[in-house]
């Protein structure tokens, strides 16, 4: 086993400061607080050999969010509660929301005594890190209500006791981050609108814990990450989307070999710039020219190979707060 670092990104980045959804710490007035919580890709992932002590393996990631999201009613409570909708197959103690706010409270020492009810739209085991957003959405409406700062180095390390991909969902914009894919590293301009397919198997899907067991099978060298990174900042989106790539995208493919079908179908289909495996899997996104293009696919694939589909468009933002 190789020992890698966890990266140094505990102090929060003042640089990052304007994109924090919470940034006012005002406890809210009305009842209850809706958090929309969206679904996120990586445009670049990068997995490196060895894990740590943890049993992580160092990645580098490009992510950014999209407008397909889960929606979180949050709200004070005598205890700590959290359902779903539709209902889930296992105990709330395992929700990512729940031990978010089991994390909140033994930081800042406070009962998380919250009823949250989590609508979810974003599928699970699909590499679109459904329980991270939800995970971070619960942690930025905990700081509303308790006057945190978002900004507290505390948060950050909340997050990442939760899991890897839950830092990324407390900024939002495209960012690249490396550790154990949980340190913030660089912010970039978002990509606004571009219009995205979403393709998976309708049923089953792809375990993240199982797509890294079986990385370290057989490892794979990631694509550089450098052309990448150079394409973010000056926004070439042309280069960005040459970039897309994922060195665990194989692994979900032999985990799953409908992935396969599923990427093999998409980089047929017309006006598609750029096509990838979501994460771990089982999720396959194409960078679509138009937001027609995205839907005519959505509908394909649906209509003509009875898959789940759905068009959507990348965003810049992270958990949304509304007060109701
Ligand atoms: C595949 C990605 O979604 C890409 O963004 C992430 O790397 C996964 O992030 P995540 O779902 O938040 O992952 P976690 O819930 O923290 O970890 C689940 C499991 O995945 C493996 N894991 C995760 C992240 C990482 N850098 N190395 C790993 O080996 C570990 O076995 C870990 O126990
Ligand atoms: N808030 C939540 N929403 C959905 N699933 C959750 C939640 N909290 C815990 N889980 C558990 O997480 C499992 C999915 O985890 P996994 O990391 O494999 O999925 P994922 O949706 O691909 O996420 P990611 O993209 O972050 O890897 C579910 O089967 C469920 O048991």
């Amino acid at each position: 086993m190789t020992a890698v670092g966890r990266g140094s990104s505990s102090a929060p980045n003042p640089a990052f400061d304007p994109y924090r959804a919470a940034a006012q710490p005002a406890a809210p007035q009305g009842n209850f607080m809706l958090i929309t919580a969206p679904a996120k890709i990586n445009l670049y992932l990068g997995v490196h050999e060895g894990t740590d002590d943890g049993g992580y393996h160092r990645v580098d990631t490009v992510m950014t969010t999209l407008d397909i999201s889960d929606t979180i009613a949050i709200a004070p409570s005598d205890r700590l509660m959290v359902k779903t909708v539709p209902e889930a197959d296992f105990p709330q103690e395992s929700n990512t929301a729940y031990k978010a706010a089991v994390a909140m409270g033994e930081a800042f020492g406070r009962e998380p005594n919250f009823a949250i009810l989590i609508d979810k739209h974003i599928p699970v085991r699909a590499g679109l890190g459904g329980p991270s957003t939800d995970a971070a959405a619960t942690i930025m409406g905990i700081c509303r209500y308790w006057g945190v700062d978002p900004r507290d180095e505390r948060i950050d390390a909340v997050a990442r006791s939760i899991g890897a991909d839950v830092p990324f969902f407390l900024y939002g914009p495209p960012a690249h981050l490396d550790g154990r894919g949980d340190s913030m590293r660089e912010l970039f301009r978002p990509l606004t609108g571009t219009p995205v397919a979403l393709v998976k198997p309708m049923t089953g899907g792809v375990s993240t814990v199982e797509a890294y067991r079986r990385f370290d099978e057989s490892p794979i060298k990631a694509q550089p990450l450098e052309p990448m990174l150079e394409a973010m900042r000056s926004h070439d989106e042309q280069v960005i989307f040459d970039c897309v790539s994922n060195n665990l995208a194989p692994v979900a493919r032999a985990l799953c070999p409908e992935i396969g079908e599923i990427v093999d179908w998409m980089r047929e289909q017309p006006d598609v710039r750029a096509v990838d495996v979501c994460g771990s899997g089982a999720t396959v996104f194409a960078v679509c020219a138009t937001q027609m293009a995205a839907d005519k696919i959505g509908i394909a694939a649906m209509k003509e190979h009875g898959w789940w589909a759905q068009a959507a468009r990348m965003e810049k933002s992270g958990p949304i707060i509304a007060v109701g």
